[in-house]
C-alpha cells in the first residue's frame, strides 16, 4: 500500500488525513509534520484508526512513497526538492510557488531525473480539464475573477504593503487587477488557483487576475473565463469556506482528497 507523508496539518492537511483515516482513500498515513507542534497534536486527536509518526521532512522522505505539501508557498521550496531527491512523488497544493520559474525548472528537472511525478490538484476551481484540452490550439485570453469576504484577504502582502483597511470596505470593491505572476505573490493564500490556471493554460505572464472584496459574501467565488480558437467557456464556483480557515475553500481539500484517491486507485477509468 502507498505510504503517505502529509506536510502541513491545517485546514487541507487535516481533511486529507481524516479521509485516509476513515478508509475513504486506500493509502497508509505514515507520517505528518507541521511547524506548529500543536497542529500535529490536534490532528492526531481527531484520527481514530491511524497513528502517524511526526517526522521532519528529512526523515519523512526516507520512509514514504509520496509527500503531500499542504502548508504554504514557502514550504514548497523545502518540501518538493527534498521529496524528489529522495525519489518520492509529490502532491503540492500551494501551487502559487511555481510562479517562480527557477523552482518550476528545478522541480521538473528533478522529477525527470528520478522518474517521479508532481501532482498539482485543481484546488478550488472548476474547468482545468477544458482549458487543457483547449490549449492544443490558440487561447486568446484566460481571466480569473476571485471574490471573497474582506476577512479572507487579511494578512496578504498586497493588503499590508498598500495599507488597505479591510474593515473600511462596506461594498463590493476591486482590490487587485494584474497578471497571475504578480497575483500569486501578492495574495499567496488566496489565489493559488491562478497558478494552476497559468500552468494549464497560457502561463503566468498572460493569465489575468481580478480580486474583489465583498463584505456581503459568505462564499469564496472563483469565476474563470477562457476565450480561444475552440470557442469560449465560463466556470463559476461558489465555494463554502473551510470552517477552520476562511481563506481556503472546502473544495480545495476535496480536490486534494480526490487527487490522492486517483493516484492510489489501481483502476484508472477514462482519458
Ligand atoms: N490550490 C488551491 O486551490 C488552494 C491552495 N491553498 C493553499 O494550500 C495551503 C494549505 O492551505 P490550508 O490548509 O488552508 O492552510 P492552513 O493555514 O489552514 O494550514 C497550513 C498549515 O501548514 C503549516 N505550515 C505552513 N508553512 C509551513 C512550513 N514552512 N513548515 C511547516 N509547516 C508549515 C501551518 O502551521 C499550518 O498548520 C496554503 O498554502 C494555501 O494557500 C488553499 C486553498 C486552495
Ligand atoms: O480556496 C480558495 O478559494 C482558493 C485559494 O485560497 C487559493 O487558491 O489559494
Amino acid at each position: 500500500m502507498l505510504k503517505i507523508g502529509v506536510f502541513g496539518c491545517g485546514a487541507i492537511g487535516a481533511e486529507l488525513c481524516k479521509a485516509i483515516d476513515s478508509g475513504h482513500i486506500d493509502v497508509e498515513l505514515y507520517a505528518i509534520y507541521d511547524r506548529h507542534e500543536q497542529a500535529t497534536v490536534d490532528l492526531k486527536d481527531k484520527l481514530r484508526n491511524t497513528d502517524p509518526k511526526v517526522l521532519e521532512i528529512v526523515d519523512m522522505v526516507k520512509h514514504v512513497d509520496l509527500v503531500v505539501e499542504c502548508a504554504s508557498q514557502q514550504a514548497v521550496y523545502e518540501v518538493v526538492p527534498a521529496a524528489l531527491h529522495a525519489k518520492c512523488d509529490v502532491m503540492s497544493i500551494s501551487v502559487g510557488a511555481f510562479a517562480d520559474q527557477n523552482l518550476l525548472k528545478t522541480t521538473t528537472d528533478l522529477a525527470k531525473e528520478y522518474n517521479c511525478k508532481v501532482y498539482l490538484p485543481s484546488g478550488a476551481i472548476a474547468g482545468l480539464d477544458g482549458l487543457k484540452s483547449a490549449s492544443s490550439t490558440s487561447i486568446y485570453s484566460v481571466t480569473l475573477t476571485t471574490e471573497k469576504h474582506p476577512r479572507s484577504l487579511a494578512g496578504a502582502p498586497y493588503i499590508i504593503q498598500n495599507n488597505i483597511d479591510l474593515d473600511a470596505i462596506t461594498g463590493k470593491t476591486v482590490i487587485f487587477e494584474g497578471m497571475a505572476t504578480e497575483a500569486v505573490k501578492a495574495f499567496p493564500a488566496n489565489v493559488n488557483v491562478a497558478a494552476s490556471l497559468s500552468l494549464a493554460g497560457i502561463g503566468f505572464e498572460k493569465t489575468k487576475v481580478k480580486i474583489i472584496a465583498n463584505p456581503a459574501l459568505s462564499r469564496n467565488i472563483h469565476e474563470i473565463n477562457v476565450e480561444g480558437e475552440f470557442g469560449s467557456f465560463t466556470t463559476r464556483v461558489e465555494n463554502v469556506p473551510s470552517p477552520t480557515n476562511p481563506k481556503t475553500s472546502y473544495l480545495a481539500a476535496l480536490s486534494a482528497i480526490s487527487t490522492l484517491k486517483k493516484i492510489a486507485d489501481p483502476l484508472q477509468v477514462g482519458t
